[in-house]
């Protein structure tokens, strides 16, 4: 095998990867575009109804539920812990908008 070989063989390696690299961050963008389109629909019933934009104790939850998540597909919980802070503080912030751009006096049923 010459080095022009194993050049090209790593190169393919490099370039697999690389491919399924690329679907994932797409799957990872696809998922998060239909959590935040769900958070949305939570954002706008809060503010309809005056609740908090956070809800510490149901965080509490699903980060209990993440990391036990994460330790059985062996992926760092505390990095887990962080990525779902991380996307929750900016659905908080997508609340507190709506919260203040919401009808202040919403009619019967809404
Ligand atoms: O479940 C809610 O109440 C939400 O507003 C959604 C969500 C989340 O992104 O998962 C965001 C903020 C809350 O503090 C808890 C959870």
């Amino acid at each position: 095998m010459t080095t022009r070989d194993i050049d090209e063989n790593v190169r393919a390696e490099l370039d697999r990867l690389r491919g399924s690299i690329d679907n994932i961050d797409a799957a990872v963008v696809h998922m998060l575009a239909e959590r935040f389109k769900c958070t949305q629909q939570v954002g706008m019933l809060k503010a309809r109804h005056h609740l908090p934009p956070a809800d510490p104790a149901r965080e509490a939850r699903q980060i209990e539920r993440l990391r036990e998540l994460a330790e059985s597909a062996r992926l760092d919980p505390a990095f887990a812990e962080k990525l779902l802070n991380f996307i929750i503080a900016e659905v908080i912030r997508h609340h507190e908008t709506l919260a203040a751009h919401a009808d202040p006096e919403p009619g019967p049923g809404a």
